[in-house]
């Protein structure tokens, strides 16, 4: 048997797209994900992500999603962005804009392709409270807002959101300096967050312009996160450090994240882009 898969993605987070649409299940394992995600030995990705038909009437399709370390994220922002994209592209060419109902393990996601070839997408509304996060930091019910955190032998002041996924954010002086190919992995596994969790350092330029790196939950050190790049700017609206409507800028590219007034919904408007197709066998 053969499968086709198209390869996509959004400012460096890299994706294996699936067309799944005629079956319920993704067709391929977790540990085949494993495998395709593998720099030197498979594809290469950040994860693999299947197009599936929907369950639920008021969708047009479900995505799902493996992390390169097989595990299963609820959502993913700069993956949506592909998917939309490899929607578009196995549709009938382009009429803009295009807005698709995407099922998600986190809810229902709408991204919308421009007229300029951007992705926004209304990646709904963030959770805050530590019960939300998930994380055992604070009481249940309570947000969890620069709070201590001991990690690597150092106090970091911690702001934590869920975009559908976890999400820890630090604010830094100086992102450049950050060991996070070291401190990346003991914030995921802190026994504080029993999902494991996404983690993010965030300079400020200005109000209106972040500086973001990540450690991704599950795929480690990325070029880009879309939820992640949310959770940043709703952290730091929260804390007073930036306006509601911002510029992120991440190692590959930048993304622009609006957090509205009117809905409480967050906007991420950014590129999505093939890259090749082949064949599985
Ligand atoms: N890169 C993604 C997030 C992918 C999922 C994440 N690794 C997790 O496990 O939550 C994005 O662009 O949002």
């Amino acid at each position: 048997m053969t499968i086709e898969f198209t390869k996509y993605h959004g400012l460096g987070n890299d994706f294996i797209l699936i067309d799944n649409r005629q079956s319920s299940e993704p067709i391929l394992t977790d540990v085949q994900a494993v495998q395709l995600c593998d720099r030197h030995f498979g594809i290469g990705a950040d994860g693999v992500i299947f197009a599936l038909p929907a369950t639920s009437p008021d969708a047009d399709y479900k995505m799902r999603i493996f992390n390169s370390d097989g595990s299963e994220p609820e959502m993913c922002g700069n993956g949506i962005r592909c998917l939309a994209r490899f929607l578009a592209d196995l549709q009938a060419p382009s009429r803009t804009p295009q807005t698709y109902h995407i099922e998600t393990l986190a809810g229902m996601i709408t991204p919308q392709i421009q007229a300029d070839g951007q992705v926004t997408v209304d990646m709904g509304v963030p959770r805050l409270t530590a019960a939300e996060i998930p994380t055992t930091l604070m009481e249940e019910d309570c947000r969890v807002i620069i709070q201590p955190l001991e990690v690597a032998g150092q106090t970091w002041k911690v702001t934590c959101v869920n975009m559908g996924n976890p999400h820890c954010i630090t604010f830094v002086n100086n992102v450049a300096e950050i060991a996070l190919e070291s401190i990346g992995p003991q914030f995921e596994h802190h026994p504080i967050f029993p999902q494991r969790t996404n983690v993010e350092f965030v300079q400020v330029v200005a109000p209106d312009y972040l500086k973001m790196r990540v450690w991704e939950r599950g795929a480690g050190i990325t070029l880009a996160c879309g939820t992640g790049a949310c959770a940043a700017l709703v952290a730091g609206f929260i804390i007073g450090r930036c306006e509601r409507k911002a510029t992120i800028e991440l190692p590959g590219g930048s993304l622009v994240i609006e957090w509205s007034e009117s809905n409480e919904r967050i906007y991420m408007t950014g590129p999505a882009q093939r890259v090749f197709t082949g064949k599985l066998s």
